[in-house]
C-alpha cells in the first residue's frame, strides 16, 4: 500500500471515534473529565439579598426623609438569620455575605459612616439599593449553570460543590494500555549499560493522558516475537485502545505489524507522508483500536497529539483543543515530499498574535528539545519553502 497523506490518516482515525458510555463519579476526582449532564442551580443565586460590603443596612425611605443618624439595633454576621428594622431611625450593622432582611434595602460601608455611642452617622450621599447583590441576580433556581459537554475545570468543580452535586455524571473514558517495546530500553530505575537507554515513551504518553483523567496501564515488552504476541493478544481483549511505541519500521526486530496481522488486528494504514512519524501503523479488531507509533520519542509525541488526542476529543464530543494557528517567525526549507511537523517555541507578540519560532533539533530521536519547545507546526505537503509571516496550524504539547 502506498503511503497515505496526513489528511487521509486523520480521516481514517476520526472515523473510528467511539462512544464509551457514561458513569457517575465523585466530584473531587472529576477534574479534566467531560460533563455529561447540565448542572442546574438548586436555588436562586445568590439565595438572598447579600451585602457586598461590611457596614450598616438601612431603609432608604428613612434617608429620603432626611434622617442621617441611625441607632444600631443589632449586629448581624454572615450565616445568621436576618434581622429586621422596625423603626425608620434604626439600622443593622451587617457583614458581607449576610442575608439582608426585606425591611432594609441599602447598605453603607464602614468607611462612609462614623459610629458614636451606638449611633451610626452617614457622611456621604448614597443611592437606594447600593452595595447589595440581589437574590437571583446571577441565576434563578433551575437555571443551567454549566452545560453538558464541557471539560470539568476547577471553576466547574467549585460550582458543583456550591449546588451540592458531589456526584457528577460524566463521559466514560476508554480503557487504555500503553505498550512500549525495545530490547535496549531499560526502566527509569535501572542503570543502563553503555549500549542501553532508559525508556521514556510509555510514561510520557501516560502523562499526556492524565490531563484527560485517563489512568492508562503501561507495560514494556522486549523485541521478542512470541512475547509481543502473548501480551498483545491479552491486551486487545482487556482494553479498548492500545497505544504502542516502537517496532513498526523496517528493522529485523520490528515485529508489530506482523504480530498484529497474526492476531487478526486489521491494518487500516501503515506509513504516512510525514516527518516525523512516517512508519505510524494503525489498525483495529472489532471495536478495539491499535495506534502503533514509531519508537522515536518525537514521533510518538507528534502522532499522539496529531492523531490520538483529536480521536479522543471526538469520541468524548468535546471541542478540539488543537489545531490553533500561529505566525511563523523564520523561513524554513524542507525539500522532501513529506508533510513536515517542525518543533516550535510559541509566544504571543505585542499585537496579541500567537507566534511560532522554529527550533533546530536533531530529528525524531532528539527528545532533549521537547522541553524547550511547545508545539508542532504543520507545514503543507505541497510546498518546500515556508516564509516568515506565514500562518500554519499548530499542535501544542506545552504552553
Ligand atoms: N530502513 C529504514 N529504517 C528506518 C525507517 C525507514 O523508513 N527505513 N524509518 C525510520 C523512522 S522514520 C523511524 S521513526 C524509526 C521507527 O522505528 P520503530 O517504530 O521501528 O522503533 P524502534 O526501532 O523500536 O525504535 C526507534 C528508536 O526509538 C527509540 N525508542 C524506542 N522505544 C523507546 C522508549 N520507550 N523510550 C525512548 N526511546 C525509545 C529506540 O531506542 C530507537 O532509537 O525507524 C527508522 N528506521
Ligand atoms: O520520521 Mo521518523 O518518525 O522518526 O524520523
Ligand atoms: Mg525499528
Amino acid at each position: 500500500m502506498e503511503m497515505i497523506t496526513v489528511q487521509q490518516a486523520e480521516n481514517i482515525i476520526l472515523s473510528q471515534a467511539q462512544d464509551f458510555g457514561k458513569e457517575f463519579i465523585h466530584y473531587d476526582s472529576a477534574l479534566g473529565r467531560v460533563l455529561a449532564e447540565d448542572l442546574k442551580a438548586d436555588r436562586d443565586l445568590p439565595p438572598f439579598d447579600r451585602p457586598t460590603v461590611d457596614g450598616i443596612a438601612i431603609s432608604y425611605h428613612a434617608y429620603e426623609k432626611g434622617i442621617r443618624s441611625f441607632k444600631i439595633k443589632a449586629v448581624q454576621s454572615a450565616g445568621e438569620p436576618s434581622v429586621s428594622i422596625h423603626s425608620a431611625e434604626d439600622c443593622i450593622e451587617i457583614m458581607t455575605g449576610a442575608a439582608l432582611d426585606s425591611s432594609a434595602d441599602t447598605v453603607i460601608r464602614y468607611e462612609d459612616i462614623s459610629i458614636d455611642h451606638g449611633t451610626a452617622h452617614i457622611n456621604i450621599d448614597i443611592k437606594q439599593g447600593q452595595n447589595i447583590h440581589l437574590k437571583a441576580k446571577d441565576k434563578k433556581e433551575g437555571e443551567i449553570l454549566v452545560k453538558a459537554g464541557q471539560i470539568i475545570s476547577p471553576a466547574i468543580i467549585g460550582i458543583a460543590s456550591s449546588i451540592g452535586k458531589t456526584t457528577l455524571f460524566v463521559k466514560k473514558l476508554p480503557k487504555i494500555a500503553i505498550i512500549s517495546t525495545g530490547d535496549e530500553m531499560v526502566s527509569a530505575e535501572s542503570v543502563p549499560t553503555p549500549f542501553q537507554l532508559r525508556r521514556s515513551n510509555g510514561v510520557s504518553i501516560q502523562s499526556v493522558l492524565k490531563k484527560y483523567g485517563i489512568q492508562a496501564d503501561t507495560l514494556h515488552v522486549n523485541d521478542h516475537y512470541e512475547e509481543i504476541k502473548k501480551e498483545l493478544a491479552r491486551c486487545i481483549e482487556e482494553y479498548d485502545v492500545l497505544l504502542l511505541s516502537g517496532g513498526v519500521s523496517m528493522g529485523k526486530f520490528d515485529y508489530l505489524p506482523e504480530v498484529c496481522r497474526e492476531l487478526g488486528i486489521e491494518k487500516r494504514f501503515h506509513k504516512i507522508k510525514q516527518r516525523p512519524g512516517k512508519p505510524f501503523w494503525f489498525g483495529s479488531k472489532d471495536q478495539k483500536l491499535v495506534f502503533a507509533f514509531p519508537g522515536n520519542p518525537v514521533s510518538v509525541f507528534m502522532c499522539l497529539h496529531r492523531y490520538f488526542i483529536p480521536w479522543l476529543e471526538k469520541s468524548l464530543e468535546t471541542p478540539p483543543t488543537s489545531p490553533l494557528f500561529a505566525v511563523l517567525q523564520d523561513d524554513i526549507d524542507f525539500p522532501f515530499g513529506l508533510q513536515y511537523f517542525a518543533q516550535v517555541k510559541l509566544n504571543i507578540n505585542s499585537s496579541g498574535q500567537l507566534t511560532a519560532e522554529s527550533v533546530h533539533t536533531n530529528g525524531s530521536g532528539d527528545f532533549s528539545h521537547l522541553a524547550e519547545t511547545d508545539a508542532f507546526i504543520e507545514l503543507p505537503l505541497e510546498q518546500n519553502h515556508f516564509k516568515k509571516g506565514e500562518v500554519y496550524p499548530i499542535w501544542k504539547y506545552n504552553f
